[in-house]
This record gives C-alpha cells, structure tokens and sequence, in this order.
C-alpha cells in the first residue's frame, strides 16, 4: 500500500505545485485573496471528511474547533508569546485536541442523529460561550502579524497552500495505513472492525482529536489571513454549511476538499454579485447534501469514478499473479504443529456454555475442544447456535455461562478486540467487508504489518482479486473468500470460519476446502468451521460436532457422525426409521 499513498502524495503535491503557480501568476489579487479562502476552507474540511466522511460519525461542530485554534492565536499575539505564526497555528490546533476528544467520548456509545444532537448542542453551546466574550485583539484592533516571509497575499496564499498539501499528503499516508483502514471498517460494522482486534473506542477517539488538530489549524490559518476574528466566523450555521458542503463535495478526498472550499468562498461572492440573499446558498448546499446522500455518491467521487471510467479502467477484478500463487506460502513461522492426537492441550476448550436470549435457549451446557493443527467442524439445522457459539467464543455476547480458553488462558471479561489480539479471529456470516477499502488495505486491517510479497501470496492462495482492487468492484462470492483470507493472515491461534462456501459454485466449494484444510500447516492457526456444506465439511475437518436446539447431539470423525440416526434426525426433523437413507441425503 506504499506505493499507493506516494502515488496519491505525488499527485496531490504535483497539482499543488502546477494549480498554486498558476494561481500566483495569473489570479489579480482579489481573486488571490478569495482562492486563499478557497484553501483555509479546504483544510476545514479535510478535518470533517476524515471524522464524518471516513469514519462514518455525525460531527456538527467543527467550526468550534476551528475556532479554538484562532482563539489560540488570537491570545498569543496579544500576549506576545514568542515564536511567530507558525508556531502559534501549531499550538491552536493542539488546542483543539482534548476538546475533540472530549466530544468524541459520546461517540462511543452514541451514533446517527443522537451523535448529531450532542455535536450540535456542544456547536450551540460554543457559539453562546463567543458571544459573551470578544476575540482577542478585536475591540483593540491588535491584528495577527504575519512573518515577513509570508507577509504579502501570494505569500500567504502560497503558505497556506503548503499547509494544505501537508494536510492532505498527510491524510493521504494515514489513510493506508491499518488506523486508516480502521476509520472506514468501523463505519461499515463496528463489531467486523473489533472481530480484526480494532480497539473501536481509540480509533474513534483518534479520528476526532487528529480532525480537531486539522480544524484547529484552519482556525489559525484563518486568524493570520484575516488579522482579526469575529464569532461568526465560527458559528453554529458555519458548522452546519461545512458539514452539508462536506457531504456534497465529498471532503474525505483531497479534491472534494477544494471543491467544497469554492463552493462555501466563491458562492456568497457569486449571490453578492448577483443581489441576491447569502441565504440562497445555504439552502442549495443543504439540497446538494441529500442529494449526495441519495445518490451514495459526492461529487469528488462522481469526478473519480467518470476519470477511471475514461481511462477505461478495470472493470473486472484481476486476480492476484498466478506466478505468486506458483510460489507457495511460507509454512508457519510457528514451526509445524504437533498431530492432533488429543494428547497436548487444545488451543480452544470450551466448557460448559450456554446462552439464553430471553426465553430461548440457544446454547445450552455445549463442550468443545479444538485440538493444536485441527479443522475441525461445527455443524447443525438452522437456528442450532451455531453462529451464537462463534459470539460467545469471540466475545461479541454480553453474557454467557461457562467457560472459554484459548491455550489454557481464560477469556472470561475480555473485550471482543482483545480477544482477536490474542488470536482469536472470526469471520461473519454476511460478509461485512467495507466496501470503500481496497483488497490490499482489508488485509493490512486484519493483520496490520503484512509485507507485500506474503500479503499478494494469501490473496492468490485463495484466489482472490490483486491488491489495488477496490473490494466494492469485488463479488460477493469472492468477498467470502476474502473474508477467509483477513481471518487467516492474522495467522491467529484459532480461526473460526462461519459458511465461508456461502455463494461459492460446487467447484470453488471443493478447493476452499482444500484450502482451509492447509489452513494448520501455512499458518499456525487451528480452524472451527461452521457449515452446511457437507461436502466440504468431509473433504476439510477430521472432527465434526453436531449441535440441535443448542445441545450436542454427535461428535466425532465426519464419515461416523454423518451416519448417526440421531443426527440424521435433527436434520430431517422427524425420527430416522431404521435403514433409511433421506436423512444422509438430506445431511449432504
Ligand atoms: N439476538 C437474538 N435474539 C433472540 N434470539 C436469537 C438471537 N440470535 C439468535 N437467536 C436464536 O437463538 C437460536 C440459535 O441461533 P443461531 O443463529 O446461533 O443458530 P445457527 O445455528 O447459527 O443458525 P443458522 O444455521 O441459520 O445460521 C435460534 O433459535 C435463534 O432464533
């Protein structure tokens, strides 16, 4: 993923380059001024595309940020701090950090329209707080100086196009990173994102005080363009029109980020021009947000989608080099595990668990061990528990009874997250891939510092798409397979797989059988596999537990379990008589 964010880097420096030379040599100065503005509203909203656009969450209030980090400036230059502007801008974005992650805290437990409320009340409440107290330097006229540097308008244009480019370079590089790939995760499934040891509170957390940090700075930006602030600068409709033109634009991407800078500093000048009221303009930014909305698509992603379109991209998704796939996968680095012959202690035991929903009890008292380089099955009718079993195991249950341990350590009280961290990994059984990541950037999510090489080997392993693929141009059978390969480059202690055959053909069912049988010698990493598919629970486990109304009924190698009367039973529903054959058949 490297090499995409220098790619995405280069561009963006490349155009800051060719569009800020430009602008200096042939914008008149007061359109220089204004395409200052343009850039300023830009770094504001880079802030809100990477806390609403990325992660997903409502923030309505990130004008106060914004205006923490001039308020910051605005304080130093009365009280003369040493250092210039420069430090100044730094010091009020930092400002803004705790007061981001103060309103992020909310965002833990609250979501949608009640995030909104309290990010619009905290917005309301700031602008009560300004306007009872005065800018520094407003009523004595004492104006933000600027280094002598950066004192003239292309100066100062040409400064702040450099703090918009590190911005967005910046964003850019983070974006690939595992946090970056985590931001987009949890905005698709919070619960997906902790299965791959997210810890969901700190990437929320660190999404709003790095947006804080960037609004902060736009607030200083934005005192050192000016010289003097007013409170409306930083108001409650300010919040407001950066959130619509942000969902508009599309502010998570570096151009949708300009493009709502010249939609919120050209439009007023544009209705000024025209005598018409300021008013107009809120109101077709709001229209062009649930327009947005509806559509699934802003406008910077409209721009994108059209350019890959006539560049004539890939429609198809390429499979990862055949020549990878040739080469193998290492063996695990854990060294080959002892044979699964009962004798050592089993990487996953569970004793005696049992879950009640209400008065459904859809575990009840359940044993199961799974042994050191096993595939070992769980099967069952619909509504068994099966999929309860793989909550209550990977702790995504508030409660249960009885008792899970993963290489003799209890999990008891162990968040869902950490759990994954230890090397308990599962898969889902939806697919709850994001589907604005790309193949390469779900597997560096799953198992964070996976090198190129090892990382386009398991995706051709398992056939799936090369990196660069964008996982939405991706199948939804094939999603599953790439479910199968996030779980697995974690190389955890235990995976356990839920339908992962789930739309896959007969044939592809066969070799993902193959596959998860290699599971223990390529990774370290011993298999649950919950399935219907009784072809591919024979070809891929050498244990099969059989679970009906929450208990189990049979265990056991598969060719025997398959044959009980009292499993063929569950299946059917209605007792086997002696001999029969429909209950095998309806089994497999
Ligand atoms: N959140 C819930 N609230 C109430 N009951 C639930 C809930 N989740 C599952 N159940 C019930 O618990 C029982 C076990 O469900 P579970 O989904 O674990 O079965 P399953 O074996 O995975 O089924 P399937 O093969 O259809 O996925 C069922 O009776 C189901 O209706």
């Amino acid at each position: 993923m490297k090499r995409a964010s220098r790619r995405a880097a280069l561009t963006i420096l490349a155009a800051c380059a060719l569009g800020g030379g430009a602008a200096v040599g042939l914008l008149p100065s007061y359109w220089l001024f204004l395409a200052t503005g343009v850039l300023i509203t830009a770094v504001a909203l880079l802030s809100l595309g990477l806390v609403a656009g990325r992660t997903g969450m409502i923030a309505l209030c990130q004008m106060s940020f914004a205006g923490v980090g001039a308020w910051t400036v605005g304080y130093m230059n009365i009280w003369q701090v040493p250092g210039g502007l420069l430090l100044w801008i730094l010091i009020g974005g930092l400002a803004a950090v705790p007061l981001g992650i103060a309103i992020g805290l909310p965002a833990l437990r609250l979501r949608g329209i009640n995030l909104a409320i309290v990010t619009l009340s905290f917005a309301a409440a700031f602008d009560t707080v300004l306007a009872t107290i005065t800018f520094p330097g407003q009523t004595s006229f004492q104006s933000v100086p600027r280094p002598a540097l950066i004192d003239s308008d292309p100066g100062y244009f040409l400064f702040v196009l450099a703090a918009y480019a590190l911005v967005a370079v910046g964003l850019a590089f983070l974006t690939r990173t595992r946090l970056g790939a985590a931001w987009l995760a949890i905005r698709h499934s919070e619960r997906a994102a902790a299965a791959h040891g997210v810890s969901v509170p700190m990437a929320k957390l660190s999404a709003f005080g790095i947006s804080a940090f960037i609004a902060g700075i736009s607030g200083g930006l934005l005192a050192g363009f000016l010289g003097t602030l007013v409170s409306e600068n930083f108001s409650l409709m300010q919040s407001l029109v950066l959130y619509a033109v942000a969902t508009m634009a599309g502010a998570h991407l570096a151009e949708g980020a300009i493009i709502g800078g010249i939609l919120i500093t050209l439009f007023p000048e544009l209705l000024r021009r025209l005598d018409l009221a300021q008013d107009i303009g809120n109101v077709i930014f709001a229209i062009g947000a649930v327009q947005a909305l509806a559509a699934g698509e802003a406008i910077a992603e409209s721009l994108r989608r059209l350019g890959r379109r006539l560049r004539g991209g890939a429609s198809a998704a390429p499979a990862a080099a055949a020549a990878v796939r040739d080469g193998g996968l290492p063996a695990s680095p854990a060294g080959p595990r002892p044979p699964p012959d009962g004798a050592g202690p089993p990487v996953l035991a569970i004793r005696g668990l049992s879950v009640r929903y209400g008065a459904v009890v859809a575990l009840d008292g359940v044993d199961l061990s799974v042994p050191q380089a096993a595939v070992v099955g769980l099967i069952g009718p619909n509504g068994a528990g099966k999929s309860t079993f793989i909550d209550a195991v990977t702790g995504f249950l508030e409660t249960y009874e009885g008792e899970v341990a993963l290489e003799n350590r209890p999990l008891e009280g162990v968040a869902a997250h950490r759990r994954a961290q230890r090397g308990v990994r599962r898969s889902w059984q939806t697919t709850r891939i994001a589907p604005e990541l790309t193949v390469g950037d779900y597997l560096t999510l799953a198992a964070g510092g996976l090198d190129e090489a090892e990382r386009d080997r398991i995706l051709a392993w398992l056939d799936c798409p090369a990196a660069e693929m964008p996982v939405a141009q991706v199948d939804a059978g094939t999603r599953r397979l790439l479910d199968v390969a996030g779980v697995v480059a974690a190389r955890p202690a235990v995976a356990l797989l839920d339908e992962p055959a789930a739309g896959q053909s007969y044939d592809q069912t066969l070799r993902l059988a193959a596959r998860i049988a290699e599971i223990p010698a390529l990774f370290g990493s011993s298999v649950l596999l919950v399935e219907h598919d009784m072809d591919l629970v024979r070809a891929a486990c050498a244990q099969v537990t059989v679970l009906d109304f929450g208990r189990v009924i049979a265990a056991g190698p598969p060719a025997e379990v398959l044959e009980d009367p009292a499993v063929k039973t569950a299946y059917l529903g209605v007792a086997e008589p002696a001999g029969g054959h429909a209950a095998a058949e309806a089994a497999s």
